[in-house]
């Protein structure tokens, strides 16, 4: 089945980033030549797979960005509008605007995320009804209770570092953000909410280069990054 033109995307941008310690919000910093955010946006505009996308960002930011969009000539973006105080209310946000039968959410300080893993986690969905993109841990993960004693030390091979894009049917993360908002339940990812309704996520094993940008750290290593995928454009 022709996969063009199928799929609506939600990027949310709408964070403080506290823990990058920057006056400016980090999705906003520049990468190499423009802001993070746009060469996440970047991504999907080149993909046929990819109908329609959100920005869903801080109020006051939507005038820059809209700006920025209209510079670098992402067509795709339909709408940008405005988040919560959560992740959780941002996203949900941008369901009310997206109008396609299948919806994918992707942090916007995620600009690494590669294509072919983005349409893996689309067409995994398409097969099982929603998938994460996801890599398995290197490290041994322990459970530590507040007094930093270990409690426990779950088999490493069943763990998994769960990233973005996330792939699902609208009205499935739809009800489950609204089931989540009526139990007053938080979760970290949108798999959560979906999970908590009975319904089964795949995971599709994407990179370990798919980083947040979520602290100093990780904008160094995102300059790495940049510069090596300009070395292999050539
Ligand atoms: N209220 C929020 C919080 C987060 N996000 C977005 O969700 C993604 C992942 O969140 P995170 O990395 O935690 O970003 P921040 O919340 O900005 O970071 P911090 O927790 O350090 O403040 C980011 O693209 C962020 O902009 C959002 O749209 N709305
Ligand atoms: C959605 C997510 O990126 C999956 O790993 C992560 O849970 C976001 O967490 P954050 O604290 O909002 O960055």
């Amino acid at each position: 089945m022709g996969t063009e033109n199928q799929v609506g995307v939600i990027v949310v941008s709408a964070g403080r980033g506290s823990r990058m310690g920057t006056q400016e919000s980090k999705q906003y910093l520049m990468l190499e030549d423009k802001p993070i955010i746009m060469h996440t946006l970047d991504i999907f505009e080149q993909m046929p797979l990819v109908k329609e996308v959100v920005l869903v960002t801080g109020a006051d930011d939507i005038p820059r960005c809209e700006q920025w969009i209209r510079d670098y000539g992402l067509g795709k973006v339909t709408k940008v509008i405005a988040g919560g105080s959560e992740r959780q209310q941002s996203v949900y946000n941008g369901l009310m605007e997206i109008g396609t039968e299948w919806v994918m959410v992707h942090d916007g300080v995620r600009p690494f995320v590669e294509p072919e893993h983005i349409e893996a986690c689309y067409r995994k969905a398409l097969q099982e009804g929603a998938a994460v993109l996801a890599v398995p841990v290197k490290d041994t993960i322990k459970q530590v209770n507040d007094s930093g004693t270990i409690l426990a030390t779950p088999d490493r091979r069943s763990l998994w570092a769960i990233h973005t894009p996330q792939a699902f049917r609208l009205s499935d993360l739809k009800r489950a953000h609204e089931r989540a908002a009526a139990d007053g339940f938080a979760g970290t990812d949108d798999s959560m909410l979906v999970e908590r309704l009975g319904i089964p996520v795949a995971v599709v094993e994407g990179s370990y280069t798919n980083i947040k940008i979520t602290t100093p750290e990780d904008l160094e290593y995102a300059a790495f990054m940049q510069k090596r995928k300009g070395e292999k454009k050539g």
